[in-house]
């Protein structure tokens, strides 16, 4: 009898300074299917995106996302969005924060047209990679 393939679930990321509110999305993400695969952004990347960051270099957030029990799998991608990624990946969900309106999360396109879900997850109220930066420089 064929096994069921267990749903990959993606989502991606700078996860610069990793906080609770990424700890508890991520888990809430690998919930949403069988397995969670994660794009998480070069330091080229990141750079491009926000302007004197990361703080952390891209093997030091690598490392730390997969050492999350429901992280299975880190991808690094060096262009501006995960597109090509998430068409590589073909997720059965894609999962962004909230702060992120489903038509405005990149590949959500690809992966309703693939006949998977696209779906947001409540952020966490107060936790933000630049409020932690912002505590550090005010010296709170
Ligand atoms: N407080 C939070 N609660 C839940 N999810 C969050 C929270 N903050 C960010 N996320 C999610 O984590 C993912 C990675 O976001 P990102 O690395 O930009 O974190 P960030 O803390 O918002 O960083 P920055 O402040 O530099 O924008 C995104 O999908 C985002 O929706
Ligand atoms: O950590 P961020 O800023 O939430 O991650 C970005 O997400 C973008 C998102 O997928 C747009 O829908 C992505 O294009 C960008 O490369 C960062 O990963």
């Amino acid at each position: 009898m064929a096994r069921r393939r267990r749903p990959v679930v993606f989502t991606n990321g700078c996860f610069d300074l990793l906080h609770l509110g990424h700890v508890d999305y991520l888990e809430q993400a690998r919930h949403l299917g069988g397995a969670l695969v994660v794009g998480l952004n070069t330091d080229a990347s990141v750079s491009r995106l926000k302007p004197g960051r990361p703080l952390q270099d891209e093997q030091a957030r690598a490392r730390i996302l997969a050492s999350l029990a429901f992280v299975d799998a880190v991808v690094l991608f060096g262009e501006p969005t995960p597109r090509a990624l998430i068409e590589a990946v073909r997720p059965d969900v894609l999962v962004k924060g909230n702060d992120y309106a489903i038509d405005g999360i990149v590949g959500h396109e690809f992966v309703l047209n693939n006949g998977g879900q696209v779906l947001t997850v409540p952020l966490v109220p107060g936790y933000s990679t630049s409020r932690i930066v912002e505590k550090i420089r005010r010296g709170a």
